[in-house]
């Protein structure tokens, strides 16, 4: 099997690989974003009606304190302690209401106490000036706890379940703080000092796998957690949806890998016949002496032409022969077809020279020099009439590049650097390498007449390749104001669609015939 091959089904296969797994821990991770988001949206409105909760039973308790400051009769009289009952049996929220002097219960809701009872300490104040107690453990309950809260000589007591008395699933945990700090009522056993952690701002740590919601106003904290969702336990509902997309997904990605890997097997398996069988063809751009306006020449550029009239563009099929080591044979091919196709208007015209474009390959193997020099002498072709182009990705290894360069140099080639600027190196080649002239990339010719950090590039590239006493092209001249541009800087050549798209050999013919200074 050619490495080629071997190269493309192991890529492939990876591919496919990733194609078929990807897809579906795709599905899992959105079905568990999902549940995520509902599950925080839970939160919020546990935590949001818990507040509203918490505020109406406050709410209940001031006005029943309100009310109780307001009443005039002697304190713990009969009528008084009657008047707090009355308050308490009409205020939903308060389990009853205690009268204090001098740090000791007098008398409460339901008279006067049997045994000395305490006023208990205020954990904190809230806003409206009234304090809290969180946990009281008073005789009416039977040392169920009861939250107080704290007016003048009075303290109403309300059970804390009515602070949390909100629908809530078992794993959902909430509490209920005062000033931001003090529990007053919970629900589900929560991990107190984390929540008040997280009423202070801190945010859980990942190791926690905690979701939180909190709600506040100026006096109360809400805040509901729960654990974050567990991709095995907790998905039920929502993945074998997510699950069958992501099962279809990755069947047609698959589906399309293998599509492309086999149009891509297939296509090496057609470039190696296509080369067999000589299916390629060469156009020829124009190349323009700016300063006369004559054509001096052209550049070669292959084309494939498949059995069926198809033609194949050289972007797509070189790329993959120069990936598979089948571009020398192409470069063989295309130079034997120049010299064919053009011998007698070179041998005609000794000024005129037609430009062949190099890949990495040829230039690192340097074969086609022998090979050419044999071809140029039979046909009367002067090597000087063949210049070569090399992108940088041919001078990577620099010691076989110079090599390969000097060789062609002296057989009298001239070499040119194309696409020049588009690399990371480009200057450094200049100085190492033996040039004779440079492309100037279509990129930076696109910018001329536009202002554009790229724009003031081309200038210096000029001036670079002036002072280094080589022949400057540019490429790509779509537009007479880059055409005058060029020549006013003193560019030497130019080729572009401005002048002429690559033309078939009979029509370049014709062309130089019209457009050139020479004898023809
Ligand atoms: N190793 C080899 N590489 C080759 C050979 N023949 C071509 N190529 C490389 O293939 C790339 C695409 O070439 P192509 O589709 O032929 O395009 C060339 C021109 O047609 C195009 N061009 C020329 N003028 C203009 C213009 O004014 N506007 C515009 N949009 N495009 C224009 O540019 C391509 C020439 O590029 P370059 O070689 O950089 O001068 C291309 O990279 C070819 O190099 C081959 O035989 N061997």
């Amino acid at each position: 099997m050619p490495l080629g091959r071997s190269r493309i089904i192991t890529i492939a296969s990876l591919l496919g690989i990733l194609a078929g797994v990807l897809p579906i821990l795709a599905a899992f991770y959105m079905a568990w974003a999902v549940v995520e988001a509902r599950r925080q949206t839970q939160l919020a409105d546990i935590a949001g009606y818990a507040l509203a909760r918490t505020q109406a039973t406050f709410g209940d308790a001031a006005n029943a304190l309100e009310a109780a400051r307001r009443l005039t009769d002697p304190t713990c009289s009969p009528t008084h302690i009657a008047a707090l009952r009355a308050i308490v049996v009409n205020t939903r929220s308060v389990e009853d209401i205690g009268y204090f002097a001098n740090g000791m219960l007098q008398c409460g809701s339901w008279g006067r106490p049997t045994i000395p009872v305490p006023r208990s300490a205020i954990d904190v104040t809230l806003s409206s000036d009234i304090g809290v107690t969180a946990s009281l453990r008073p005789l009416i309950s039977g040392g169920t706890p009861l939250t107080g809260f704290h007016s003048g000589a009075y303290v109403a007591l309300t059970s804390p379940g009515r602070f949390t008395d909100v629908p809530v699933d078992k794993e959902v945990k909430l509490a209920v703080l005062a000033g931001g700090r003090t529990v007053v009522g919970a629900r589900h056993d929560p991990d107190l000092s984390l929540l008040q952690k997280l009423a202070g701002g801190a945010k859980p740590a990942p190791s926690e796998r905690t979701l939180y919601d909190i709600a506040r106003d100026r006096d109360w904290t809400v805040i509901a957690v729960s654990p974050k969702p567990d991709v095995f336990r907790d998905l039920g509902d929502d993945l074998p949806m997510f699950l069958a997309v992501g099962v279809a997904t990755s069947l047609l990605m698959v589906g399309l890998v293998v599509w492309l890997s086999r149009r891509r097997l297939s296509l090496l398996g057609e470039l190696a016949t296509a080369i067999r069988r000589r299916e390629f063809i060469v156009h020829y751009q124009p190349i323009i002496d700016l300063q006369t306006g004559a054509c001096v020449g052209a550049e070669a550029l292959v084309r494939w032409r498949r059995p069926n009239g198809e033609t194949v563009r050289p972007d797509i099929f070189i790329p993959l022969a120069e990936e598979n080591g089948l571009i020398e044979p192409i470069t063989h091919q295309v130079i034997e077809i120049v010299v064919a196709e053009l011998k007698d208007l070179l041998a005609a015209d000794r000024s005129a020279h037609i430009a062949v474009n190099l890949s990495a390959q040829d230039i690192q193997s340097g074969r086609f020099l022998p090979f050419m020099a044999t071809l140029l002498e039979a046909a009367g072709v002067r090597p000087d009439q063949l210049w070569l182009e090399a992108t940088e990705r041919g001078f990577i290894d620099a010691k076989l590049a110079r090599v390969t360069l000097e060789k062609a140099r002296q057989s009298g080639h001239a070499v040119a650097i194309d696409d020049f600027g588009t690399g990371y190196s480009s200057l450094q080649y200049l100085q190492d390498l033996p040039l004779d002239a440079l492309k100037i990339d279509k990129s930076f010719v696109d910018t001329i007449g536009i202002d554009s950090a790229t724009s003031t590039i081309t200038p210096h590239i000029i001036d670079i390749a002036k002072s280094l006493g080589l022949s400057v092209v540019a490429e790509g001249v779509e537009r007479q104001e880059q055409a005058d541009y060029l020549a006013q800087r003193g560019v030497h050549y130019a080729q572009g669609w401005l002048f002429s798209r690559p033309l078939p050999k009979a029509e370049f013919v014709a062309f130089y015939r019209r457009q050139s200074n020479g004898p023809i």
